[in-house]
Order: structure tokens, then C-alpha cells, then sequence
């Protein structure tokens, strides 16, 4: 929504209306994009904090830099709204995160602008280096700019890029850390520390005012500080010794510069951008700057907000019903109390998780590694060797990255290592890459584990209590980011199988099976069937993996197994009932029913599960036609072949 009260900004619709602004017009600038920021996301939702840490230093950088021909590469890309109002789409913000709208992270089916659309962090660097040295072998001319945030430093890909960056002197890249100092909660590890020294050295300060005050005129570029006060006849005796992480690996630093000081943060670019060579740039941010209510949030500086009031930043309507998340939450401190053996361990997702209250009621059996998922499945490898029970809380869809470790340092090994993946299937409106519709395929790959997706609370609970008893394996807990059902009662076990709809006809047609989150879909499907005459079972195991054999005797009973996941098709626990069936020589046809595997655009959930024909009313119709389809074949198979 652009308002009268936007009208410099309205006359930017790209870098080059930005490039013609006068400096002393960049204050207002900067203002009307904050304004724009709090109206428009409080009303759609997203990632309201940390793009109003980087208004300044994205004008700065795209007064410097020429994008596309410069590309600009941001790390995880929740932050990259004030890049997408710069550059011609301020229009649509008001469909931002919807489906068909504005995407919440860079697209590149959007604007020649956008390069790199995953939203998992500690990859810009990595691109960025592939992106300078193609520039570089091509001859071409361009200086590629990676836009980090501190959190992102913090995962492991951001220093294997750094360390074959530092050891080039020509490569045509600029790094820009964005330090806000948090990743949700304050970024955590030996990184935080040399970053919060960098930034509270008492001499760094008077650095950072005089590059403010341009009186510095050596050249700041390929120096520490201790370079600039030698060069700098400004009568500063100390000398500060070359030091910090990032000189020491051999990288040229600029800084810190104060990253809300548009001018100062244009000059150190330009700096940079001339030197010919890497050189990183160390801005100083605040996340939610210029919104006292996202300043003030403890939790995190409103790095995800739903829709809230844009004056005092307090949420609007109801509180929401209770999620997995909430439940998790508070059947671990219990477990946690019952059990000494139970550690924790976050990738930086401390509340998104829910870990918060374990956190609180044990603190030395909690673990933050940072945005560090592989480190954090070989370190909890490494706790459950010496007796402990570690319990590794990420996003679905961030598992994917510790695939090797889960799978070689933690099963080969047999380590009772519990893994809690909330956001699995699909998720919404963060798009492609943060869908969890990957884990069950990947996982039904690794030997020996177990994996739980429990359809409601009470199983929840259930699946945390045994996994935490299984201590030679890998376990996996599935949910999703929705609120949590009420509870669905079986109607009775028969060898580990909950059945919650018995066929009255007989012999019983269709067995459903449903996994976690679409069990409620799966019953519903089966209610429908039976409306229409047919005799439908539908089944829940709770635990997916390893597949329950009586499965495989109740489908011998049943003339079409359906399966209904929440999870990519191919490869999912539908594909792997069926290699099982086969297996085991039976023949009763089965039809997957899950997420196509294609790359999911933005949208609400239950649009796009609508989409994907997961509605029961669309299983149902597709189950009919199945077993319509069935019969004539078999009448025609059995007709009397005529000469
Ligand atoms: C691999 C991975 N793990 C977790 C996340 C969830 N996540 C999104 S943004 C974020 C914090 C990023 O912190 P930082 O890089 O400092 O950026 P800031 O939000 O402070 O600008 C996290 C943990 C992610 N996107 N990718
Ligand atoms: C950018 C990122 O990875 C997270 O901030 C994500 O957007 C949070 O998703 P939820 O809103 O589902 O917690
Ligand atoms: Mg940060």
C-alpha cells in the first residue's frame, strides 16, 4: 500500500531513480520506507524486523552497486523487501506471502534483480563466490555483493565460502555483514564474541566517527582500524594491533561501520567495490530499527510477524488456537523432569521450536549451536555416546542439510538421537524451500529409524515418550505448522494399528491409511466412501517407519490400499507401503496420495493442499473413479473371450 505520504518514495521505481537523489534527500527516503514497511506488513504479516534493519544499507548499496550487473546476493532472503521496493515493486506488497503475490523472499521469475531464491541460510557466500569467479573467468566486468546477516555466519557453508575467498586477491566480491547480533535471539558462539569485540572496542568507536566524519583519508580499504589510525594524523596515540576474525583469515575488513548512517555505509561500499578484491564490510544494525515496538520484543525483535497493529505492534484478532509446536513445548519440560538423560539442542530457533521452556526450566541441558543443523545432529550424536538422550528440534525443511549426518553419524552409529521436525508438509507462505515435504523420503532411507507422525496431541505425546526410550536409533516426530486437531480416538488397535473407521460391508473394500496431519483427511475420506456404499477401513500407525507388517495382512483383505501423507509422493511413506506390498507378494493395488514433487509456490496452506487434491472430497472422487476403473477392468479381464 503506498500512501501521499510516500511521494519521494513513489518516484523510485528503480536503482537508477535511487542513483539520482540527492544524499541530503535520503533521510526522508529511508523514512518513507519504514512508514511503508509498517504499514503494509502489519497488515500481511512477515518479516517486518529484520527489514527494518536494513533500510539504510540498501539504499547505500544500490546507490553503489549496479545491479543486475552487480549482483546482489541475500543470505536466507527474508530481508530483502527494501531491495524489492527499490527496484519496482512497491505496488505489490499488499500481496506479499499470498499465493499469486509478491514472493517473501528474492524471485527471480520477479525481477531481473533477484538471484537466489532458497531461503535456508549460510548460502550467499557461496554463490557469491561461484557468481565473482564466473565474472572473473568470463573477463566480464562486475563486482558481485553478498548481503549476510550475523546469524547466517554462523553456519557452517558461510566459512567453507570464506575460506576460498580469503585466499584470492582479485576476486571481483564484496561481503556485507548485516550485525544486527541476532539470529531470532542473539547469535550464539566464538563468531558473536569476535563480532561483539569488533563492535564494542572502545578505539573502534572513534574509527567509526571518523569515517562518519570522512575525516579519515587514508585509504580504509584492505586495513584493519590499526592501519586507519596510523594513517590518520588525528592524534590518536593507541595503536590497535591488526586483529579480528576476519583480517585474520587474510580478508581485507572495512569497519564497523554504522549500518543506519546511509552516507557512512555509501562510502565504506564504494571503498570496497573499488578495491578490485574481496573485502568485507561490517555494518552495525539494529533489527526492527524505527519501530519501538519491534525494538522492544525481547523474543525477537519481530523477525516473523503475523498481522498486528502498526502502531503499538500488538497482534490482531484472538489469540490462536493451541499448535504442535505449544504442545511439544511443554511435554518435553515433563519429559525432560522425568528423565535426566533428555538434552536439548537448537539451531537458532530457540522459541520458533519451542524449546524456550526446557530452555528455562533446564539451562545446562539446553543447547543453541547457532544456524548450524549439521553440527547439531553430530553433536548430538556425540552426547547420546555418552549416555544422553538428545532431543535436535529444527524445521522440517532445514533437516534436509544434516541428511549425511543423521545418517552415517548418528544411525550408522546407532545413537538414540530424537529428532523433532516441526513445519513438515506443507508450510505456506514461505514458499518453495521451506515446505518439510522431503523428510519422510529422505529418512525412510536410513536404516533402523524410526519415524512418528502423530495425528493429534495425545499421540504426540505417546511418540515423544517412546522415542525417548529407544537409545540404539534415530527416531523422527513429525508435525506441522498448523494448530494441533482434537484428538481422534481409535476405535480399536489390532497389532499396533490405530483403526478409527471399521467397514460394516463385507468383504471391506478400500483400506485408507493416514499419516499425521492428514488423518483427519483420511477419515473424513472414508466417512465419505461408506456414505456412497463403499467399505472402507481407515488405519493410522502413527509410527510410519519401519512399516507395521499388519498392514501388509489387512491390505491382502482389501481390493485398493490408499495412502494420504503429507509428504513428496515419490519416495514417501505411500511409495515405501507399496515396495513393501510387493515384497511381501501382495497384490492389492495402492494409490499414493501426498505432494506433488515440484517445487511449491507461496500460499496459504490449505490452498495449496486444496491445489494438490489433498481435499477429501478430491480423494474421495479420485478413490471411486479407482475402484470403478478396477471393476471394469476385472469384468473385462474375466468376460468370455470371444474367437
Ligand atoms: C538452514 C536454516 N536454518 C534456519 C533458518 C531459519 N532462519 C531464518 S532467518 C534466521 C535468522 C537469520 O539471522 P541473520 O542471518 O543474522 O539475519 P537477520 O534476521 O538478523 O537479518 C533463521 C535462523 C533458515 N532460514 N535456514
Ligand atoms: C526466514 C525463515 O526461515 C524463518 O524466519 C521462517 O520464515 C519462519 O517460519 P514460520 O513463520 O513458520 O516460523
Ligand atoms: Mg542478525
Amino acid at each position: 500500500m503506498v500512501t501521499a505520504s510516500h511521494g519521494l518514495l513513489r518516484q523510485v521505481q528503480s536503482p537508477a531513480d535511487l542513483k539520482a537523489l540527492e544524499p541530503a534527500q535520503l533521510p526522508r527516503l529511508a523514512d518513507e520506507i519504514r512508514a511503508f514497511l509498517i504499514e503494509n506488513i502489519s497488515r500481511t504479516g512477515g518479516h517486518l524486523g529484520p527489514n527494518l534493519g536494513v533500510v539504510e544499507l540498501t539504499i547505500a548499496l544500490h546507490r553503489v552497486f549496479d545491479s543486475p550487473q552487480d549482483p546482489v546476493v541475500f543470505d536466507t532472503g527474508h530481508q530483502s523487501y527494501v531491495h524489492k521496493i527499490l527496484t519496482g515493486r512497491q505496488d505489490a506488497f499488499p500481496t506479499l506471502r499470498q499465493k499469486g503475490g509478491l514472493a517473501g523472499y528474492p524471485s527471480r521469475a520477479e525481477s531481473e534483480h533477484d538471484w537466489v531464491e532458497n531461503s535456508h541460510a549460510s548460502t550467499a557466500l557461496s554463490y557469491a563466490d561461484g557468481l565473482a569467479k564466473a565474472i572473473r573467468l568470463q573477463h566480464r566486468s562486475g563486482t558481485v555483493l553478498a548481503v549476510v546477516g550475523d546469524g547466517s555466519l554462523t553456519g557452517g557453508m558461510a566459512w567453507e565460502a570464506l575460506n576460498n575467498i580469503a585466499e584470492s586477491t582479485d576476486l571481483p566480491l564484496v561481503v556485507l555483514v548485516n550485525d544486527n547480533g541476532r539470529s531470532y535471539t542473539p547469535t550464539v558462539g566464538g563468531l558473536a564474541k569476535q563480532l561483539t569485540s569488533l563492535r564494542t572496542h572502545r578505539r573502534y568507536e572513534q574509527v567509526l566517527d571518523m569515517v562518519k566524519r570522512g575525516v579519515s583519508k587514508a585509504p580504509v580499504v584492505g586495513s584493519t582500524a590499526y592501519d586507519v589510525l596510523h594513517g590518520v594524523k588525528s592524534g590518536l596515540k593507541d595503536v590497535l594491533a591488526p586483529q579480528g576474525l576476519f583480517a585474520d583469515l587474510g580478508l581485507k575488513y572495512i569497519g564497523p561501520v554504522d549500518g543506519h548512517d546511509e552516507q557512512a555505509v555509501e562510502q565504506a561500499l564504494t571503498q570496497a567495490r573499488q578495491f578490485g578484491g574481496p573485502v568485507l564490510v561490517h555494518c552495525l544494525t539494529r533489527k526492527g530499527n524505527g519501530f519501538e515496538a519491534a525494538e522492544a520484543h525481547e523474543e525477537d525483535r519481530f523477525h516473523a510477524v503475523g498481522k498486528i497493529d502498526a502502531v503499538t505492534g500488538r497482534p490482531l484478532g484472538a489469540p490462536g488456537p493451541q499448535t504442535w509446536t505449544d504442545v511439544f513445548s511443554e511435554e518435553l519440560v515433563r519429559l525432560g523432569a522425568r528423565d535426566e538423560r533428555i538434552v536439548a539442542i537448537t539451531a537458532a530457533m530457540t522459541y520458533p521450536t519451542g524449546l524456550h521452556k526446557f530452555a528455562a526450566a533446564f539451562p545446562e541441558r539446553f543447547f543453541d549451536v547457532g544456524i548450524a543443523e549439521q553440527h547439531a545432529v553430530t553433536s548430538a550424536a556425540g552426547l547420546a555416546m555418552q549416555g544422553l538422550h538428545p532431543v535436535v528440534a529444527v524445521y522440517a525443511t532445514f533437516l534436509n542439510r544434516a541428511f549425511d549426518q543423521l545418517l552415517l553419524d548418528v544411525a550408522m552409529h546407532r545413537c538414540g538421537v530424537t529428532f523433532v521436525l516441526d513445519r513438515a508438509g506443507v508450510t505456506g507462505p514461505d514458499g518453495p524451500s521451506h515446505h518439510g515435504m522431503w523428510d519422510m523420503s529422505l529418512l525412510q532411507l536410513v536404516p533402523g529409524l524410526h519415524l512418528a507422525a502423530p495425528r493429534d496431541a495425545t499421540r504426540l505425546r505417546e511418540a515423544l515418550d517412546v522415542a525417548s526410550q529407544i537409545d540404539d536409533a534415530p527416531t523422527v516426530i513429525r508435525y506441522s505448522k498448523e494448530a494441533v486437531p482434537d484428538d481422534i480416538p481409535a476405535v480399536e488397535v489390532v497389532d499396533g494399528l490405530d483403526v478409527l473407521l471399521r467397514a460394516e460391508t463385507s468383504p471391506p473394500r478400500v483400506l485408507l491409511v493416514g499419516y499425521g496431519q492428514l488423518v483427519g483427511t483420511t477419515l473424513e475420506v472414508g466417512r465419505r466412501l461408506v456414505d456412497h456404499g463403499v467399505g472402507a477401513t481407515v488405519v493410522d500407525p502413527v509410527w510410519a517407519l519401519p512399516v507395521n507388517p499388519a498392514l501388509l495382512e489387512l491390505a491382502r483383505t482389501h481390493e485398493l490400499v490408499v495412502t494420504v501423507e503429507d509428504n513428496g509422493v515419490v519416495g514417501g511413506c505411500g511409495a515405501r507401503l507399496a515396495q513393501e506390498l510387493r515384497q511381501a507378494g501382495v497384490a492389492t493395488p495402492l494409490r499414493e496420495f501426498g505432494i506433488a514433487q515440484e517445487f511449491l509456490e507461496h500460499g496459504t496452506r490449505a490452498e495449496l493442499l486444496a491445489e494438490l487434491g489433498l481435499a477429501p472430497q478430491d480423494i474421495a472422487r479420485t478413490v471411486v473413479e479407482t475402484i470403478v476403473a478396477q471393476e471394469s477392468d476385472l469384468s473385462r479381464d474375466s468376460a468370455p473371450r470371444t474367437a
